[in-house]
């Protein structure tokens, strides 16, 4: 286990992405400034999986918008591949708790949608995109409608439709939160799998502690909000990894001891705060 350096070292070409002492306020309906992010550091290496983990409300999403370039930092800097973030780019792909896809689409034209915005004919799209498809075990549903297919593979067809486009940057935001536990697990070891041949660095929010832990290199735990890094954990698991079987393992449970004892504190708080709120 290792407490990350919060160093501010100049640029470093293997950083996939970096927040340098970001903060990030928004204006409330009453006026009010709302800190949800403050003087964050945090750095993700090319090709590597970082989870981020803290109570709800804490600003992790919004972690996440500054590094999609969907917000900008209202102070500090954020940077993708050495260069700062000036709006959305087209190394980041994202996957969301909410099913990204077309409804009008078959699942074969929303894997098609990427490349072809970016510019592949409609051969190329075509070509990659079944490829992606049989690797997502959809191949014979291609023509089906979003509606036609269960919770589970509209999943399969969000990754597919990101992952065909190559992204440098995943962000992921509680993308298996919504499906039951079984598939929740199989969609997890599916990711590892498509994953683990790219070279995308990936940032993975969730709730789950199990998740994060059996998903990533790195688990991040936030403070209560406003969000800032508290504890960084190295995650020593070997991979490839099965997540139904390796959180049996004696190393997973003592991993996630070490690790709920710092955002069990976050949570205490957070609780606590909404209880005075009511109070
Ligand atoms: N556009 C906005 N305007 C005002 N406040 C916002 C905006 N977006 C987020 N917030 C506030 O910032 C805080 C952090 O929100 P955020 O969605 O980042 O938290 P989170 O950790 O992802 O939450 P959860 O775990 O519940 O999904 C919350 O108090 C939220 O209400």
């Amino acid at each position: 286990m290792s407490r990350e350096r919060r160093g501010t070292e100049g640029p470093d070409r293997g950083l996939a992405i970096e927040l340098r002492s970001a903060s990030k306020s928004f204006r409330t309906p009453s006026g009010a400034l709302h800190t949800a992010v403050r003087d964050l550091d945090l750095t993700v290496g090319r090709g590597e999986f970082v989870a981020v983990v803290g109570p709800t409300g804490c600003g992790k999403s919004t972690t996440l918008t500054l590094v999609s370039g969907l917000e900008e930092p209202t102070e500090g800097e954020v940077l993708v591949a050495g260069e700062p973030v000036d709006g959305i780019g087209d190394k980041v792909g994202f996957v969301f708790q909410q099913d990204a896809v077309f409804p009008w689409r078959t699942v074969l034209s929303n894997v098609m949608a990427g490349p072809r915005f970016r510019g592949a004919s409609k051969a190329e799209a075509r070509e990659r995109a079944r490829a992606w498809l049989a690797r997502v075990g959809l191949a014979s549903f291609e023509d089906r409608y979003p509606h036609q297919l269960s919770g589970g593979q509209r999943k399969r067809v969000a990754l597919a439709a990101t992952f065909v486009n190559d992204p440098e940057i995943l962000l992921m935001d509680e993308p298996f939160s919504a499906l039951d536990v079984q598939t929740r697990a199989l969609m997890s070891d599916e990711l590892l799998d498509l994953w683990s041949g790219t070279g995308s660095s990936v940032v993975f929010v969730t709730h789950d502690l199990e998740e994060s832990i059996a998903l990533a290199d790195r688990v991040v735990v936030m403070t209560a909000g406003p969000a800032t890094v508290k504890q960084v954990f190295a995650i020593d698991l070997p991979r490839p990894r099965k997540v139904e079987s390796i959180r049996l393992e004696p190393r997973f449970i003592e991993i996630y001891r070490e690790i709920w004892e710092s955002l069990g504190e976050e949570v205490r708080i957070t609780r606590e705060r909404g209880a005075a709120d009511v109070a």
